[in-house]
């Protein structure tokens, strides 16, 4: 039988594919063949299979679409309306306010289709939701290509879209059953937090996610504030009691963590956890410092996510990756902490390994998902390049990004977005502006 032809063949000048660890191979083809990788060669091996069409992309990086670990995609409509301000604040007197007067199925809509275009031009073939109207939010990402984990939001007490926590389990375990074999889309549960949702909840979320074998993404221990509180009310921290109520293991995405002790990480160790680190929100909201380089040498997987529009304020997920990394020597207090590959790890095997997804997505590798971006390292400002990594992290913004495919498709072309348009985007996003302003 005479082989079949490629669907497509990439021919970079580097191409990183994150596993196995720190290898950047140079001119090498990548031949992708119904939406999955197919062949990684050598250039002048690759050039001998047959191929439907051939893409060459001098001075580019080739590495796996990065993974947003963590997000609020609609908060891009609310993006610098509460600047400069702690997290109860921010959340109870701004943000909750301002939540409960304006969501409604077509602010998800807007500010998610807004989120998902300004999450493909940074490169992001994947990310994390956790907001209001999940089936809205499935909706739009069904039709712009992406791939994502959507989470059913839970809280005690009523929020946009569900009047009470029985409400949103019963919406979302609808959305299970419609979207169980959708090829991009993972529905997980979305506790919002230890302090918004009560153990029967939990537990009931339990009960459930062990059944659908499914994500539980949550945000814990963000603030020392949340730590000390949960002590003096309950005698507990917050995370011993998702231990207690049996919530933690390889399935639970802990969002945050800037507060861990010895008891807390042979807690994460124990139970296979995955950390999913925010630092630019965790900088603004002047929440704390996850400690990035301790929970790497203890073998905690550590994802990078953004956190919404409204305290990050950006979806930048190269830029947040860069963050992580000079964060991560000053918290450390050592110069060798995470360095550019582990960085480049972070946003992307790291992310696919926290959502569940490390045997489709997140690393170059054959039979894996064509989830590829293609990063444009030709610039001034990144010359000479000794280390194509080190250049992506430390010396390059998200302006370089130059393609992306996600299963195949191609979302991105020359910087350009293939399946939506943009100045339309743009109109939506300036009208919610004008109209929430006006009030
Ligand atoms: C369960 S829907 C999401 C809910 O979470 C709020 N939110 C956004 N960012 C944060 C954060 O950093 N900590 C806690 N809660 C956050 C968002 O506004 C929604 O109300
Ligand atoms: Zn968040």
């Amino acid at each position: 039988m005479p082989e079949a032809p490629l669907d497509l063949l990439l021919l970079p000048t580097w191409l990183v594919p994150v596993e196995p660890a720190g290898v950047v191979l140079r001119d090498h083809g990548l031949g992708i063949r119904d939406g999955r990788i197919a062949l990684i060669a050598p250039r002048a091996e690759a050039l001998r299979h047959p191929v439907k069409e051939m893409r060459e992309l001098p001075q580019c990086l080739l590495a796996p679409g990065l993974i947003n670990a963590h997000g609020h995609a609609a908060m891009t409509l609310l993006r610098g309306i509460a600047d400069d301000l702690p997290l109860m604040t921010w959340l109870h007197e701004h943000i909750w306010p301002a939540e409960g007067k304006w969501v409604d199925e077509d602010f998800v809509r807007d500010g998610t289709d807004l989120a998902i275009a300004e999450q493909i031009k940074g490169g992001v073939s994947c990310f994390s939701d956790m907001y209001f109207y999940p089936q809205t939010a499935a909706e739009c990402v069904h039709n712009a290509g992406v791939r994502a984990q959507i989470t059913v939001p839970v809280l005690d007490f009523p929020v946009p879209g569900a009047l009470n926590a029985a409400e949103a389990l019963r919406k979302g375990l609808q959305l299970f059953d419609d979207l169980k074999q959708h090829p991009r889309i993972r529905i997980a549960f979305g506790p919002h937090a230890p302090y918004t949702v009560s153990d029967d909840k939990l537990e009931q979320i339990r009960v459930l996610a062990d059944e659908l074998d499914a994500g539980i993404h949550m945000h814990v221990h963000e603030t020392a504030q949340e730590v000390a509180e949960a002590v003096s009310k309950h005698g507990e921290r917050p995370l011993a009691r998702l231990a207690r109520l049996g919530l933690l293991g390889p399935r639970f995405q802990a969002v945050h963590m800037t507060q861990i002790d010895d008891e807390d990480l042979a807690l994460l160790v124990e139970h296979n956890c995955s950390i999913v680190h925010c630092p630019e929100s965790n900088l603004k909201l002047a929440s704390g410092f996850c400690p990035v380089e301790r929970l790497w040498q203890a073998g905690v997987n550590v994802a990078i996510g953004t956190d919404g529009a409204a305290s990050n304020n950006d979806l930048d997920l190269l830029g947040e990756t860069r963050t992580a990394a000079l964060l991560a020597k000053a918290v450390a207090g050592s110069a060798t902490a995470l360095n550019a590959h582990s960085a480049l790890r972070m946003a992307t095997l790291n992310g696919a390994r926290a959502l569940g997804l490390e045997s489709q997505t997140g690393s170059l590798e054959l039979g894996k998902l064509a989830d590829v971006v293609a990063f444009d390292l030709s610039g001034l400002a990144q010359q000479p390049i000794y280390d194509p990594v080190s250049q992506l992290i430390y010396a390059s913004g998200r302006d370089c990004v130059k393609h992306l495919w996600v299963g195949g498709k191609q979302l991105l072309d020359e910087g350009r977005l293939t399946r939506m348009d943009e100045g339309e985007l743009i109109a939506r996003a300036r009208e919610w502006g004008a109209r929430i302003a006006s009030k």
